[in-house]
């Protein structure tokens, strides 16, 4: 049987801007361990606002949010960082890789603020997900000596580090050219198939969205497909 690690149960959000604006409607939707699934929609229909809410960054919604079987309803910012550092992996559009840093302390650094590991296993292991991407060869380099394809890659092994149960991603392709967009979408798959990563990815780009095991499309603020 697939196991569950998030689920969304009723969440609902509006804006008061100052008039109440809807942005999501009740969405319920379950992923499950080893899935890879994008959430495609027009622009402004309410994905963005959707993963703040499922990345726990933020709390101010109706509905319940459940992530490796335990409620996120009643917890302070503390514990949810915690779950956000142990639980989850972020991918942006834009890498956001310090560039005074090398690119393996890069990836070290959200293992060291987990505070789990040793230094030594934490370069290990930011080492072993450089490997996993294909990139160890550029481990001591800066991050402004790689293209942005290669950059990227030190991005989604950096979200890696703390072997996270999700993998969230905001438009993770949406600056990268075709083949890197590729390359980018092959690893995502590899993650999935062969280390039972589970991703959930927002996408502008259809192609990309055909080819995830699951398509949850948005509208208004609603499911409308999934
Ligand atoms: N802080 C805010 N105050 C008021 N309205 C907001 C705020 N943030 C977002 N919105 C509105 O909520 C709706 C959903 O925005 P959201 O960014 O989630 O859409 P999106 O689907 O991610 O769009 P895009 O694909 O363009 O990134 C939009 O109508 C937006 O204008």
């Amino acid at each position: 049987m697939s196991q569950i690690i998030l689920e969304a149960q009723g969440i609902s959000k509006s804006f008061h801007d100052p008039v109440t604006i809807p942005v999501l409607k009740n969405i319920s939707f379950s992923l499950n361990k080893g899935e890879f699934v994008s959430v495609i929609g027009k622009s402004g229909c309410g994905k963005s606002t959707l993963l703040y809410i499922l990345s726990t960054m933020d709390t101010d919604y109706e509905g319940n949010l459940i992530i490796d079987e335990v409620s996120m309803q009643g917890k302070d910012e503390g514990e949810l960082a915690v779950v956000r550092n142990e639980k989850i992996g972020f991918v942006f559009q834009f890498h956001y890789l310090l560039n005074e840093f090398s690119v393996l302390e890069n990836v070290m650094l959200p293992g060291q603020k987990l505070g789990k590991y040793s230094p030594k296993e934490i370069r290990e292991r930011a080492y072993q997900k450089l490997k996993i991407l294909g990139i160890e060869n550029e481990a001591l380099k800066k991050p402004n000596q790689l293209s942005g394809g290669q950059k990227q890659r030190v991005a989604i092994a950096r979200a890696l580090i703390n072997d996270p149960l999700i993998i969230m991603g905001d438009e993770p392709t949406g600056n990268l050219d075709k083949k890197n967009s590729e390359i980018v979408f092959d690893i995502f798959k590899e993650l999935a198939e062969n280390y039972g990563q589970s991703l959930l990815i927002v996408t502008h780009d259809n192609e990309f969205a055909s080819r995830t095991q699951r398509i949850i499309e948005m509208q208004d603020g609603s499911i409308i497909r999934m």
